[in-house]
């Protein structure tokens, strides 16, 4: 039931779109001086609405052919282009050409550089490998509404299948693919969090332990436990062995086996957006349980509603996760009732310096 303010802004939006459905509206204000850029920024906004995938398999094929990789390492010409993409120089061409008004190549006379997003990109591996992971999302959502109904191939589905049913090699891609766009994540967490305060960490759903890594090497005298899947947890304790760390791995899932006592912050790291309702009040619940008094939960994701995050963040997640089939993001008002009805006493958001790849919530029992 609408109330008065959600009345007054459905009046003001209807006539908000009625104005900018008029053709005579949209031709006079793209001739009056002052509404021009508006009127072209509402165009190239449409524009891109329906190039965005155009926009995305251009990158896709920038990085799957190496070219993006051969121009962060020095300028090609186009037949140097060529035979580092193992494409004909026509091709390699379109796809040079394509790539410059979108800032991810560059001409410079006879050679071609990276642009800017290039240039961007080829530093952030995590961002390269997720925009190949992309390709199974891609799939997913060539019939959109087939996705939305829970049909289509379901290629993201079975790639993140948590059941222990995974395919070996499934784990393997999806914990690397992890691992590899974790930096920008514990960036966001080790700058709104002060990780000193506490002594021993436990990271559900933690992966290949890249987080924790990176919380104890910023963090002398914590010491840091990983609790994942069997399968995970394995190849996360393989990776410990070497790196001279007060880490450990615990095999285990967070639905059915006990949660490792002993730990004063408990964190979870992209994992409560990946779970539908029941399974996250279950789980924080049990964590409740687990943690001493006064101890602490970090829930580090991108979320539903925070003001400062651009908002196609999830309209993003929104989506793959409805193509995961589990999960979906929320806001921190969502968290703060779910953690308040799990008996924690107090719930903060802390601001991060990109809140588009986390935001932190900080949860005392
Ligand atoms: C999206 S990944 C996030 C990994 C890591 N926290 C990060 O941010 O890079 C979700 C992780 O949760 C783990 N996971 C899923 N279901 C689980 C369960 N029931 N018990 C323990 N771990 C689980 C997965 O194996 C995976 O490593």
């Amino acid at each position: 039931m609408a109330n008065r303010l959600d009345r007054l802004r459905l009046g003001w939006t209807g006539w908000r779109n009625r104005l900018l459905a008029a053709p005579g509206f949209r031709r006079w204000a793209a001739r009056v001086a002052p509404l021009r850029p508006v009127a072209h920024r509402y165009a190239r906004d449409l524009f891109d609405l329906s190039a965005g995938f155009i926009y995305s398999q251009i990158t896709q094929a920038l990085i799957e052919s190496g070219l993006l990789a051969a121009l962060a390492e020095r300028p090609h010409d186009e037949a140097g282009a060529a035979r580092a993409a193992g494409l004909t120089p026509e091709a390699v061409r379109v796809l040079l050409r394509a790539g410059e008004p979108l800032a991810l190549t560059e001409r410079v006379g006879d050679l071609w550089t990276l642009g800017t997003r290039g240039a961007a990109m080829s530093t952030s591996p995590g961002v390269a490998e997720m925009i190949a992971h992309h390709r199974l999302l891609y799939a997913d959502l060539a019939d959109p509404l087939a996705m939305l109904r829970g049909g289509g191939p379901g290629r993201l589905a079975a790639l993140w299948r948590y059941d222990g049913t995974a395919e070996p090699a499934d784990t393997a891609s999806y914990s690397a693919l992890m691992a590899a766009s974790q930096p920008m994540v514990v960036e966001q967490a080790l700058a709104a969090y002060d990780f000193a305060r506490h002594r021993h960490m436990l990271d559900i759903g933690g992966g290949l332990g890249a987080f924790a890594e990176a919380v104890c090497r910023a963090t002398p005298g914590l010491s840091a436990a990983v609790f994942d899947l069997p399968p995970v947890a394995a190849r996360a304790a393989a990776r410990f062995a070497g790196l001279g760390l007060p880490i450990q791995a615990i095999p285990g899932s967070f639905t059915c086996d006990p949660l490792p006592g002993g730990h004063d912050l408990i964190t979870l790291v992209r994992v409560a957006h990946d779970h539908d309702d029941a399974p996250v009040a279950a789980l924080l619940t049990r964590i409740h349980a687990a943690l001493p008094p006064g101890g602490t939960l970090l829930i580090v994701e991108p979320l539903a509603d925070v003001r400062s995050a651009p908002r196609v963040g999830a309209s993003y997640f929104g989506f793959y996760l409805a193509a995961m089939r589990s999960g979906r993001p929320r806001s921190f008002a969502e968290y703060r009732a779910m953690a308040r009805a799990a008996g924690f006493a107090s719930v903060r958001l802390r601001p991060t310096p990109l809140p588009l790849a986390a935001s932190v919530i900080v949860i005392r029992r």
